[in-house]
C-alpha cells in the first residue's frame, strides 16, 4: 500500500461529504488507486455505488481493485440488464451487407440520387441510413432528425446534403421503428439501440454514489442518463480534459463546466520530470486545468529513440506508412487494434483502381481511383485523404496488404505501432512520435527576422500530442512533434507577440481539425 499523496488524500476527504465532485487526473496519476481509495472509504460509511467504466476491460481491471460494494460495469452492461436482454435473440442474428437491410426497408436498386457528377447509389443510402440511426442513439434527443444524418464522403456542401437529408430521414425513422420489436425485424441490433431505448426510459440507477470514469469523452446519451440521477446519488466525474480526443464522433468533456467540488490528481507515477514539463507544455496550450509533477524517483530521458517500443501516429495512413518502414528494417511489426481497419482501406482503394466502386464508407461515392485523387488533391472537404492517396500512389494496394498480413500480435513483435486513439490508456517504456503530426501551416506575415510566422496550434491536436507523449515511461523521441521546438506557443514562458501569452485555436466543426484528421480510427 503506498502513502497517499496530498491530492489523493483530499480526494479521499472531500468523498464522503456526499457532494458532487469533478476529479482531473493527469496522465499517469494513478486515477484506479485513488477511486479504489474513495471507494473503501465508501464501504465504512455503509454506501454502495457504481464505477462506470468506458469499455469493459478498464471495468474488469477496476474490479479487481474496488471491494466488492462498488459494482463496476460500463453503461452498456447497465442498460442490457434493464433492456438489452430482451432483444438478444435479434442480436444474435447473422450480419448482413448494409445494402440488404436498405432493400429491406424499400430502398431499391434503382433509388439514387445525384451529387453533382458523383451518383449516390442505394448503397450509400442505405448505409447514411443506418449512419444516421447510430448518431440518433448516440445523442440525448428524444427524436430522429435533420442534425442526426452524417456528412457523406464526397457530398458535403450544404445543399445536397440537404437533399440527402430529406431522402434518408424517412427510412432512418422506419429503421428506428423496426427496432422497437423485440424479436422480429430487418434492422440488424445492435449495442448502442438498447443504450438509446434504456436512456429513452429515463431511468434511475440505485446507488448512493456513481463514478465516472474517462468523463472528459461522455457521448450525449450517457451524460443525459447520468445527470438526472444527480438528486439521489453523488456523481464523481473522472478523466483528464486535456485527453479529450473523440469530439470529433460526438463526445463532450461533462466536466468542464460541472457543477460540482473540484479536485484534481498531478502528481504523475508513470514518468519523471523531463516528461513531465514536455507534457505541461501541451497543456498549456490546450488551457488545462492542472499541470503535471514528474516523479523523482523515475528518470525519463528525451532524445531520438531508434528502435522504440512503440510509435505513435496520428492516422490510420501515417500508421500503414510506419508499419511498411519498419518491415522494411526486418522488425517484427504489431499494429495496436489489428490490421483490419487499414486492410479494409487498402481494398477499397485496390477496387477503385480497378475501376470499381467500394463499400467502403469512406469511399463509398467515387467510381475510380483518378476520381479520388481529384477529390483528395482539389477539394477542401477531401485534403485529409491526400496521405492516402500519396501511400497507395508509392506502395501499390498489393504491397500494402502484403505488408499489413505480415504483422505480429503484440507480444512477440520488436514494436508497436499505434494511432494515438488505439494508444489512450496505455505505456510503453520507450516511445517515438511519428512524423504525421506535422505542426500548423505558415502565416502570410513574416517576423523580424524575415522568417514567416508559425500559425496557431490547433487545440485539438494539441490534445493528441499531449495524449501522445505521455504513453512514455523512460523515453520519449517527440520526432513529428519537434516543430513545438521552434513555436512560440511552445515557448513554456509567455509570447511576448500574444497577450494571453500562447497563439492557440480552438477550431470549429469541421475546420483545420477535421480536414488535418485523416482517415479516421474507428
Ligand atoms: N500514492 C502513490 N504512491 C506511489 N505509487 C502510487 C501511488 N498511487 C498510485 N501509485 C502507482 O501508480 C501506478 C498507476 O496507478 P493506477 O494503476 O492507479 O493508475 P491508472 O488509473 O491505471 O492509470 P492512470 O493514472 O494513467 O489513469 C501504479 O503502479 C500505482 O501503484
Amino acid at each position: 500500500m503506498h502513502l497517499p499523496t496530498p491530492e489523493q488524500s483530499a480526494a479521499a476527504e472531500a468523498f464522503p461529504t456526499g457532494s458532487h465532485l469533478v476529479i482531473q487526473a493527469g496522465a499517469g496519476t494513478g486515477k484506479t488507486t485513488t477511486l479504489a481509495m474513495l471507494a473503501r472509504t465508501a464501504r465504512r460509511q455503509g454506501r454502495s455505488g457504481r464505477y462506470i467504466a468506458f469499455n469493459r476491460a478498464v471495468a474488469r481491471h477496476a474490479a479487481r481493485t474496488f471491494p466488492a460494494e462498488v459494482a463496476c460495469g460500463t453503461a452498456h452492461a447497465l442498460a442490457y440488464t434493464a433492456v438489452g436482454r430482451r432483444y438478444q435473440a435479434r442480436m444474435n442474428a447473422p450480419r448482413q451487407a448494409g445494402w440488404r437491410t436498405g432493400a429491406a426497408l424499400g430502398i431499391d436498386e434503382d433509388m439514387t440520387m445525384r451529387a453533382g457528377a458523383r451518383k449516390v447509389t442505394h448503397k450509400a443510402l442505405s448505409y447514411t441510413v443506418l449512419r444516421t440511426v447510430t448518431r440518433f442513439c448516440q445523442s440525448a434527443d428524444r427524436d430522429i432528425g435533420p442534425h442526426h444524418v452524417p456528412p457523406l464522403r464526397g457530398a458535403e456542401s450544404e445543399p445536397l446534403h440537404a437533399q440527402l437529408t430529406e431522402l434518408v430521414l424517412p427510412y432512418a425513422r422506419k429503421a428506428w421503428a423496426d427496432l422497437q420489436h423485440p424479436d422480429r425485424g430487418v434492422v440488424r441490433f445492435e449495442h448502442d439501440h438498447y443504450l438509446k431505448m434504456w436512456a429513452l426510459r429515463e431511468p434511475v440507477i440505485p446507488a448512493d454514489f456513481l463514478l465516472l470514469d474517462e468523463a472528459q469523452d461522455t457521448n450525449p446519451v450517457v451524460e443525459q442518463v447520468l445527470t438526472a440521477q444527480r438528486d439521489h446519488a453523488q456523481l464523481v466525474l473522472v478523466g483528464d480534459s486535456a485527453q479529450a480526443i473523440y469530439g470529433w464522433r460526438g463526445a463532450r468533456d461533462v466536466m468542464t463546466g460541472f457543477d460540482g467540488g473540484q479536485l484534481s490528481l498531478s502528481r504523475s507515477f508513470r514518468f519523471g520530470p523531463a516528461l513531465a514539463a514536455e507534457a505541461n507544455r501541451w497543456l498549456t496550450i490546450v488551457g488545462a486545468p492542472i499541470r503535471l509533477t514528474g516523479s523523482p524517483l523515475l528518470h525519463t530521458e528525451l532524445r531520438a529513440v531508434r528502435a522504440p517500443e512503440a510509435i505513435l501516429c496520428r492516422t490510420n495512413v501515417g500508421a500503414m506508412v510506419e508499419v511498411i518502414r519498419q518491415l522494411e528494417a526486418d522488425r517484427r511489426v504489431a499494429l495496436a487494434g489489428g490490421g483490419e481497419a487499414l486492410s479494409a482501406l487498402a481494398r477499397a482503394a485496390h477496387d477503385l483502381e480497378a475501376g470499381r466502386r467500394t463499400g467502403h464508407p469512406e469511399l463509398m461515392l467515387f467510381e475510380t481511383w483518378g476520381e479520388l485523387r481529384e477529390y483528395a488533391e482539389c477539394d477542401p472537404a477531401g485534403r485529409d485523404l491526400l496521405p492516402l492517396v500519396e501511400v497507395v500512389d508509392e506502395h501499390g494496394t498489393e504491397a500494402l496488404l502484403r505488408a499489413l498480413d505480415q504483422l505480429s500480435p503484440e507480444d512477440s513483435a520488436d514494436v508497436t505501432v499505434s494511432t494515438v486513439h488505439r494508444a489512450k490508456g496505455r505505456e510503453w517504456a520507450s516511445v517515438r512520435i511519428a512524423d504525421d503530426f506535422t505542426g500548423p501551416d505558415d502565416l502570410d506575415e513574416a517576423g523580424e527576422d524575415g522568417a514567416p510566422l508559425p500559425g496557431p496550434i490547433d487545440i485539438d491536436e494539441a490534445r493528441l500530442a499531449y495524449v501522445a507523449v505521455t504513453r512514455a515511461r523512460s523515453l520519449l523521441d517527440i520526432g513529428g512533434l519537434s516543430w513545438i521546438n521552434s513555436h512560440p506557443a511552445g515557448d513554456p514562458l509567455p509570447h511576448p507577440h500574444s497577450a494571453e501569452g500562447n497563439p492557440v485555436e480552438h477550431a470549429p466543426e469541421r475546420t483545420a481539425s477535421a480536414t488535418k484528421r485523416g482517415v479516421r480510427d474507428r
